[in-house]
């Protein structure tokens, strides 16, 4: 089992039977995704899901598993989602695929948020790592200009060669789910701005901005995949604590 599926397979053991649950994105929480898809089948398992991204309701959907909307849902009991990038002090980057938006606004309605991520995403800090921002296309390259007057170093996020619907890959933006676009900037002087919330703010003020991957406070528990297993940290006021995995 790779380190991914270990941290995604056990965050699936939270979820219990009349859940409302928020289902993030990405090559980790696939494995929850896959993980729940067979307790749906094996167990009395009655749950409703909301997805962050298109490529996750397409995953669910193949799966069986019950969507539902914030139409009919206000509260999300468990939120369960990977990141980028995990601080020691449990600060997340997220975006890397893209879907930081709804991912934040799913995260948000969570009672619990659990994160999923393998090791080699546990970093000391932010310093030059790319920070996703999604951004309006209007004006975009004034936005830019915005952000780059406190940023080291900025590049717009373009389609993959690959990706579908790409056409002349060098030159098209990506585009995120609500139709915007995403621009990854790094920030060498994390120092001078003092905090990832003060960056995500500062970068919130700006015109053009609509949301970033800065995940601050947000994570309650944090699944670590590693060679040993999965190491499950759970917030307890604002501390963070390990527990034993038949805690969990
Ligand atoms: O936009 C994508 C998300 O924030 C992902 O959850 C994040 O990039 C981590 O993805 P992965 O588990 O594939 O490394």
């Amino acid at each position: 089992m790779n380190k991914k599926q270990t941290a995604g397979q056990k965050a699936a053991e939270w979820i219990k039977d009349g859940m409302k649950v928020g289902l993030g994105t990405g090559s980790t929480v696939y494995y929850t995704i896959l993980e729940l898809g067979e307790r749906l089948k094996n167990e009395r398992l009655q749950i409703d899901a909301i997805p962050t991204s298109k490529e996750t309701e397409k995953l669910a959907q193949s799966l069986g598993i019950p969507l539902t909307t914030f139409a009919d849902v206000t509260r999300l009991d468990v939120v369960i989602d990977g990141a980028d990038a995990v601080t020691p002090t449990y600060d997340l980057i997220k975006g890397g695929g893209g879907a930081l938006l709804r991912e934040k606004l799913v995260a948000k309605s969570a009672d619990t948020f659990i994160v999923v991520v393998d090791d080699s995403k546990q970093v000391n800090d932010f310093k030059g790592l790319p920070i996703p921002i999604e951004i309006v296309p209007f004006a975009f390259q004034t936005t830019m200009q915005r952000i780059s007057t406190f940023s080291s170093e900025l590049a717009l996020r373009m389609k993959k060669p690959n990706a579908v619907g790409a056409v002349n890959a060098v030159n098209e933006p990506f585009v995120t789910d609500n139709g915007n676009y995403v621009v990854d900037a790094k920030f060498a002087h994390m120092d001078s701005i003092g905090s990832p919330a003060k960056l995500h703010e500062k970068l919130k003020s700006l015109t053009g901005v609509v949301e970033t991957g800065l995940f601050t406070g947000m994570a309650d528990i944090v699944v670590v995949g590693c060679d040993e297993g999965a190491k499950v940290f759970r917030k307890v006021n604002a501390d963070y604590h390990a527990e034993a995995l038949n805690d969990f």
